[in-house]
């Protein structure tokens, strides 16, 4: 289940076996990689063997040379040493240096697929989750995982069979101590088990929590100007300070948590070695070990510390990348809902009429009671403007973004040219309908790339016509012209500005059907009068549906639409719902009174047949 937006309910850790699982579905990524990962588990393990041979050439010296007075043999042994050292160390600096390159491309692999998966979501699923539980799992998340791949995964592999392969080696030097020795693993697994039942919750917890602070960071990254303009910077830091106290208490319970573990995993060692130096020198006393086996097998236990103390380490490790793997997951487990239907035909911008109709369409969103459109009847010709008028939260925007599949209506159907838009391939619908809303997203690219998202090989000519439509011919004084960077990072745009970009990049497109939903909301009376009056030419051949929120945007309509209780309850010119539907009056008022007196325009043309302002004045009074 997802993180979602009152995600404290339903966030949950998966069971130890399930992570497991999850972690070992990322092998895919790790595939392409095998070959080197062979060679760094080989090169690990042929610099561990050489680190143990040490400790075996040095009770040769003991017991040779050193008790001989060899010189000769001195050298040559003490040589191998430093060979030994020397094949140790390069082995070491070449795994090192191969891994960090494999760890960092299944890295970037996952993170691209992930990135790609989510732009293949819908915008449902977007509403749901908290962009800040989504930014963690594809930055931190991911780093825990490429730990784990490059460090952890590898040392578990060395060093377990660095701990059995010393065990062997220590039980061959002398029995009983080697038993002795392998007899603290009991002690260790136990401890492991203690360890792996609590920290994989405390590590989910910490994850997601992360998620948190990363969305209060970026809410409040976004909503400064809202904070600052309401005086709520001291309540908004408490907020933060309770979530980053949140953060730090579950970081310091894992980090005692790990210390504690640490410390007993320390202690079997260094026991068991007390134990061995004490049985040892009395079975060297008596002549049962000769001094250069206590050396040799004194040398090679501690070859185990290292093993012992970072287990602790890699288990943690393990166990984050698990709850990592976990975190992950359940983004690539969410089906992408709007998809192709099987058969899904292509339709070109050429062949495509423009007819519209909406067939008892109902839609709710998910997790919602109340239903928003329930059964929505509403027919658009080719090359017709309708406006869609209604009451604040009545569903207008929801009711647009049906129509290019941003959501899927939950029971009938839209036909876009006598084809349910659901058995149209949706790369094309989007090419089709071309869309642009209240508030209109620009990235942080440069204004031509913004301008030509949906149009990359727009021509000098189109995207001049489109600003002129649009009444954007500001961003030619830009400083750098189209070549200027906006969004964010880049210059900051007015809102005018912005609506005005979107609404340029919409018709750049030339779509065949145009959804706009109040596009020219953030205009002055004087710039909207100028954009409507190009608009209007665009909106000759293009079918085009247009909430209105202003009144004095129905002047771009051939008909109105009211939408009441989820459903149209009227279809007409303005000025025959004007005479004959109170409810259409009402909505009218209301919205011209939130509108306030800027929302008259003077001297509009009205297509609807009705001259426009005279009758605002009737629809006031
Ligand atoms: N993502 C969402 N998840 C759940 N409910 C939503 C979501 N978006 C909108 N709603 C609800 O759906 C209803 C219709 O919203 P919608 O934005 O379509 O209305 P609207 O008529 O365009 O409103 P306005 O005129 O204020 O822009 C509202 O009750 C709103 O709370």
């Amino acid at each position: 289940m997802p993180a979602t937006r009152d995600d404290g309910g339903t966030r949950r850790v998966a069971g130890g076996r399930h992570s497991l699982h999850n972690l070992w579905r990322l092998r895919r990524y790790v595939r392409p990689y095998a070959g080197q990962l062979v060679w760094l588990v080989l090169a690990a393990l042929a610099s561990t063997g050489a680190g143990i041979a040490v400790p075996l050439v040095v009770r040769q010296v003991v017991d040779g040379p050193i008790a001989h007075h060899d010189r000769a043999g001195l050298l040559w042994l003490g040589g191998l040493a430093l060979a030994l050292g020397l094949f140790e160390a390069g082995l070491i600096f070449v795994r090192r240096w191969v891994q960090s390159s494999a760890a960092m491309g299944m890295e970037a692999a996952i993170r691209a697929e992930l990135y790609a998966h989510l732009q293949r979501l819908p915008v449902g699923f977007h509403d749901r989750w908290q962009s800040g539980q989504l930014l963690s799992r594809i930055t931190s998340d991911l780093s825990v995982i490429r730990r784990f791949l490059s460090f952890g995964l590898i040392f578990l592999i060395v060093n377990l069979l660095t701990y059995v392969t010393v065990v062997v080696l220590l039980v061959g030097l002398n029995w009983p101590l080697g038993l002795l020795v392998g007899a603290s693993s009991v002690p260790l697994f136990l401890v492991s088990r203690r360890f792996t039942r609590y920290y994989l919750t405390a590590s989910r917890r910490m994850q997601d929590q992360l998620g948190d602070v990363a969305t209060l960071v970026e809410e409040s990254a976004q909503g400064l100007r809202t904070i600052k303009a309401y005086g709520r910077r001291p309540q908004m830091a408490r907020r933060f300070a309770g979530s980053a106290a949140e953060l730090r208490d579950t970081a310091v319970g894992k980090g005692r948590l790990l210390a504690r573990t640490s410390a007993e995993f320390d202690l079997v060692p260094n026991l068991t070695m007390a134990a061995v130096l004490v049985a040892g020198t009395v079975a060297a006393a008596r002549g049962a070990l000769t001094i250069g086996e206590l050396v040799a097998f004194v040398s090679l236990q501690l070859m185990l510390v290292w093993p012992v103390e970072s287990l602790g380490w890699i288990i943690a490790n393990g166990q984050e990348a698990m709850t990592a793997a976990d975190r992950i997951q359940e983004v690539l487990d969410t089906e992408p809902e709007i998809t192709d239907r099987p058969g899904a035909v292509p339709v070109a911008p050429g062949d495509t009429a423009g007819a519209v109709r909406f067939e008892g369409v109902h839609f709710g969103y998910p997790g919602t009671a109340a239903p928003v459109l329930r059964g929505v009847d509403l027919t658009i010709e080719p090359g017709e403007t309708v406006a869609i008028v209604g009451a604040t939260g009545s569903g207008k925007t929801t009711l647009l973004a049906l129509l290019p599949r941003l959501h899927d209506v939950t029971g009938g159907r839209i036909m876009l040219d006598g084809r349910d838009v659901r058995d149209i391939r949706l790369d094309s619908l989007r090419h089709v309908v071309g869309a642009a809303f209240e508030e209109p997203t620009l990235f942080s690219m440069s204004v031509r790339e913004n301008l030509t998202l949906g149009r990359p090989d727009a021509g000098e000519d189109e995207v001049r016509t489109a600003l002129a439509v649009a009444q954007a011919g500001f961003v030619y004084d830009l400083p750098w012209g189209l070549a200027t960077r906006i969004g964010e990072q880049g210059l900051s745009l007015s809102g005018g500005q912005r609506q005005r970009l979107a609404l340029a990049r919409a018709v750049l497109g030339r779509p065949r059907v145009l959804v706009l939903d109040d596009p020219l909301s953030a205009l002055d009376v004087h710039t909207e009068s100028l954009v409507e009056a190009a608009l209007a030419r665009v909106l000759q051949d293009t079918t085009a549906l247009v909430v209105v929120h202003r009144p004095s945007t129905i002047a771009l309509a051939d008909r109105v639409a009211l939408l009441q209780d989820g459903r149209i309850t009227a279809v007409g010119t303005h000025s025959e719902l004007l005479a004959s539907v109170p409810a259409y009056r009402a909505v009218l008022a209301a919205t011209d009174e939130e509108a306030g007196p800027d929302a008259v325009p003077a001297g509009e043309p009205d297509r609807t047949a009705a001259p426009v302002v005279g009758e605002w004045g009737l629809a006031r009074s």
